[in-house]
């Protein structure tokens, strides 16, 4: 079921086009990650999501409603974000207390072990923690919250390699309990590669992949060798990427999934960092041949 639904939104400040004419789903129990390179509009989109701002043009429904203002909508949402501000004098108990009040689904016991698997000083005041702590505090309230439509917009920035750990693994394990709707935000897309199930790529403000991670996953391969034999391998293919080193080359393909190696030839699968990498690097042109449609998953 879709719980999100984007047709033709397109969000201007002034003369900078953020989001051009975007039109996409996000579905009811799943892990979408939200991908795109710095000032891409992974932000504004999500803003526009949560009822933070609005669009210039183009329809947003969330639940199949306009989250703008919207308090049936908003209270079903949690959006946690890396620059979120408290208040002074507020305290990290006071955060999560006053997160608990707006949250009908608000889990207190499981709040209280995240404080201290995430080693969360409770009494401190906001303005006393650091960038890291501070990140905790909205993975923490970003869990419990077990908001039906769930977005982190890089909270887990200031996190340290071990904290990172836990919470995508405190997040897997919750979502496999309690399914709901999740979105990720980030540039570490290594991390959550295995996390992710859906995926949304922005690049200055068009959507240029917009499909399963298993569809996109199964669509590329690496493929290396003798040069003129992976050249002739790679003849009618998309080529995302090539690189030559002597005679030996290695080519980014789309579009063969039934590629195998042969005695010359050696076929890799790739990572989902490197196929948003590459397909953000690619002239806009060649982009639809990746499956990359400014459109739904195909199937649906
Ligand atoms: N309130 C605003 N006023 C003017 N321009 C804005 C505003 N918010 C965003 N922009 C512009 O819109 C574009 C998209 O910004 P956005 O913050 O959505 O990108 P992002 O993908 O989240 O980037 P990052 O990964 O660096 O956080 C950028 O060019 C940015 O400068």
């Amino acid at each position: 079921m879709t719980v999100v639904s984007l047709q033709g939104v397109t969000k201007r400040y002034g003369a900078t086009t953020a989001v051009q004419d975007a039109s996409f789903d996000l579905y009811e129990g799943r892990i979408h990650g939200m991908l795109g390179r710095n000032g891409a509009g992974k932000s504004t989109l999500m803003r526009m999501l949560t009822g933070q701002d609005f669009p210039t043009a183009g329809q947003i429904r969330v639940f199949g409603q306009n989250p703008y203002e919207n308090a049936d909508v908003l209270r079903q949402v949690c959006f946690i974000k890396e620059s979120q501000k408290y208040p002074d004098i507020f305290q990290a108990r006071h955060a999560l207390h006053a997160a608990s009040l707006v949250f009908p689904n608000w889990d207190a016991d499981f709040a209280a072990e995240l404080v201290e698997e995430f080693r969360l000083p409770l009494k401190t005041r906001a303005k006393k923690l650091s960038r890291g702590q501070l990140s905790a505090v909205g993975v923490v309230i970003g869990l419990a919250a077990r908001a039906p439509l769930t977005l982190f917009d890089e909270p887990y920035l200031g996190l340290d390699a071990v904290a990172r750990q836990l919470f995508y693994d405190r997040l897997l394990a919750d979502y496999a309990e309690h399914p709901r709707t999740i979105v990720l935000s980030t540039h570490l897309i290594d991390e959550v590669s295995d996390l992710i199930e859906h995926v949304v790529v922005i690049d200055r403000g068009r959507i240029i992949m917009n499909d399963s991670a298993e569809n996109l996953r199964s669509q590329a391969v690496t493929v290396s060798g003798p040069s003129r034999a992976v050249e002739e391998f790679a003849a009618g293919h998309t080529v995302l990427h090539r690189e030559e080193i002597g005679g030996f080359v290695r080519v980014t393909l789309v579009g063969v999934p039934d590629a195998r190696d042969t005695d010359n030839l050696r076929v890799e699968p790739v990572s989902l960092q490197q196929l948003v990498v590459r397909t953000t690097q690619l002239a806009d042109g060649d982009r639809a041949l990746v499956g990359a449609k400014n459109g739904r998953e195909a199937g649906r």
